[in-house]
């Protein structure tokens, strides 16, 4: 299976703070992939280097390429749901769809992808009003569908569950599953080990800045049978720090 996504000695700092200290990730074609950590451990700062949105050093390579030294081919692989919060009030949803499609030099066929994994998310009432309208989760579904625009084969997918109506949350997972199958790579911070447990191929605990624990799905079925769970084995690693 081809690496999609390498991380070698990550290193991440915001201002006198290193937040990431050396992580080490590889990420196979074809594997949803849980990113769990505490609150500020830089899960979503590790995607946003990734993205090329932060200054970091250390080897990121997406499909063998370095997006700081091609930016536009990594970002051509790359979908990374924006935060939600930093959607533009303004533009209606299809809006928005098209700026990213114009931006990532996407067709018709591609646009009119993204309107079908909108109406699936129950998102098609709301393309035509301006996003200024929208609740939380009507945002979280329209950074989804953004992520997803252009079928990127690695997907940086930041707690994009959070807020999602039951049906919506249904219909994310199974198309996430889709796309993995079809061989993307989903790289999917969250906080629901629940649901994590359950959906993903491979967790990776994100810990004082470093991977701290990397459970396949044979493990994870190892814990999901046993008492606690993968929740009990997070929190015990959290303990012992
Ligand atoms: N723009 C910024 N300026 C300064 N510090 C920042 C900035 N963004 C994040 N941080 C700090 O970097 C650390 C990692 O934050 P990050 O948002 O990456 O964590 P996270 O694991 O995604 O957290 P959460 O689970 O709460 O979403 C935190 O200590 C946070 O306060």
């Amino acid at each position: 299976m081809s690496t999609r996504l390498l991380l070698r000695d990550l290193h991440l700092s915001h201002g006198a703070d290193e937040v990431l200290g050396g992580v080490d990730l590889c990420l196979a074609g074809g594997e949803l992939v849980g990113l769990i950590g505490p609150n500020g451990s830089g899960k979503s700062s590790l995607m946003r280097a990734c993205a090329g949105l932060l200054p970091c050093t250390g080897k990121i390579r997406i499909d063998g390429i370095d997006p700081r030294e091609h930016p536009v081919a990594a970002r051509a692989r790359l979908g990374h749901a924006p935060d939600p919060a930093t959607l533009p009030g303004a533009l209606r949803g299809r809006q928005c769809l098209e700026l990213v499609a114009g931006v990532r030099q996407l067709g018709a066929d591609a646009i009119a992808e993204a309107v079908a994994l909108a109406g699936a998310l129950g998102l098609s009432p709301w393309l035509e009003r301006e996003v200024a309208e929208y609740s939380l989760g009507t945002r979280q579904k329209l950074a989804v569908v953004l992520a997803l625009l252009g079928t990127p084969l690695l997907l940086l997918l930041d707690e994009v569950l959070n807020g999602l109506d039951p049906l919506a949350a249904f219909q994310l997972k199974a198309i996430l599953r889709e796309r993995v199958d079809a061989g993307a790579t989903v790289l999917l911070a969250t906080h629901g080990l629940d649901v994590a447990e359950r959906i993903l191929d491979r967790a990776v605990l994100l810990l004082d800045g470093r991977i701290a624990a990397d459970w396949n799905r044979a493990e994870l079925d190892r814990l999901r049978a046993s008492e606690g769970g993968l929740e009990a084995a997070v929190v015990a690693r959290l303990r012992a720090r």
